[in-house]
């Protein structure tokens, strides 16, 4: 686990201690002021009021990847069975589409850009590379492949300007930066921006902060760290008393906490042991304040 950065005097706490196998996919829902994550492996979608301290565990159909606020108060989860419109009070569910042709492969993190397209990605659960994607959902209901040859398609920002795209693909240990045009949706001119040490973990789940800094939880780390992608420069590393940190998002009434999910997949007995909070959901104020969430708008 890296050593944390001794610049950084930020604590997390324990928003909601749990034992998730792959905590991901955190999102601040401004619909209705609450945080949404999913557990892949547990096969569960989390719904937490940070005012009450409550969570609602949903049970999902399949392996979940991620999810999405979407209008109407509904969301959008990327499940290993495809993509699907979900009344989270109901528990109505709508098959949206199913690009996935092979049983490895599976849905993992996405978001939605600032026009209200769902972009999310694969990976190949038998760890065979370069055999996932990038999808666009558009509101139209039409579904392009935007990147092919990805191995695990995580983290995903955009500015506030509409014009640049942040992705990554974590064994590249790299975010890339694309022009991205608000308009049609497309991405042009792939660049690394950021490259991570592979000391520090492995770059999963991300978040952009109203500054234009890079929030991104690093998988085996123990931390998420911010990047200006500006100059590529690490600005803050903050500890997570957990090795798997996965995601991070912004939310809470000014958006100026920083939620943390975690995961238990892949530590031993002892690493257990010894990071007993591992798969909680945790909590920590930056000093900055993040950005709304983008909604699916189909
Ligand atoms: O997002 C993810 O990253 C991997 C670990 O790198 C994890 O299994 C997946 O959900």
């Amino acid at each position: 686990m890296a050593s944390p950065s001794a610049t950084d005097s930020s604590t997390v706490r324990v928003a909601l201690a749990a034992q998730n196998q792959l905590g991901e996919g955190a999102i601040w829902n401004p619909l209705d002021s609450k945080l949404y994550w999913v557990d892949i492996e547990g096969q569960q979608l989390h719904v937490f009021d940070p005012t009450t301290g409550q969570c609602r565990q949903l049970p999902t159909t399949a392996r979940i990847g991620t999810v999405v606020p979407a209008r109407g108060g509904e969301v959008v989860v990327a499940q290993q069975n495809g993509l699907h419109r979900l009344n989270t009070t109901t528990g109505a569910s709508t098959l949206l589409v199913n690009p996935l042709t092979e049983p490895s492969l599976r849905f993992n993190d996405g978001k939605c850009d600032p026009a209200g397209r769902f972009w999310v990605g694969t990976l190949d659960m038998d760890d065979r590379p370069r055999r996932a994607a990038l999808y666009r959902l558009d509101p139209d209901g039409h579904l392009h492949t935007m990147r092919t040859h990805i191995t695990i398609s995580n983290g995903l920002a955009w500015t506030a300007d509409r014009k640049t795209m942040y992705y990554i693909d974590t064994p590249t240990h790299v975010v890339q930066a694309f022009d991205y045009d608000n308009a049609t949706g497309a991405i042009t001119n792939a660049r690394p921006v950021i490259r991570i040490p592979e000391a520090d973990g492995d770059p999963d789940g991300m978040t952009i902060d109203a500054q234009g800094h890079l929030w991104i939880a690093l998988w085996g780390g123990g931390q998420v760290v911010c990047y200006d992608p500006a100059t590529g420069q690490k600005q803050r590393s903050i500890p997570v008393p957990a090795p798997q940190t996965t995601s991070c998002a912004f939310g809470g009434p000014d958006l100026r906490t920083l939620f943390i999910t975690t995961a238990r997949q892949d530590l031993s007995p002892e690493q257990l042991r010894h990071y007993p909070l591992s798969g909680s959901l945790f909590a920590v104020e930056p000093g900055v304040a993040g950005v709304p969430a983008n909604i699916y708008v189909g």
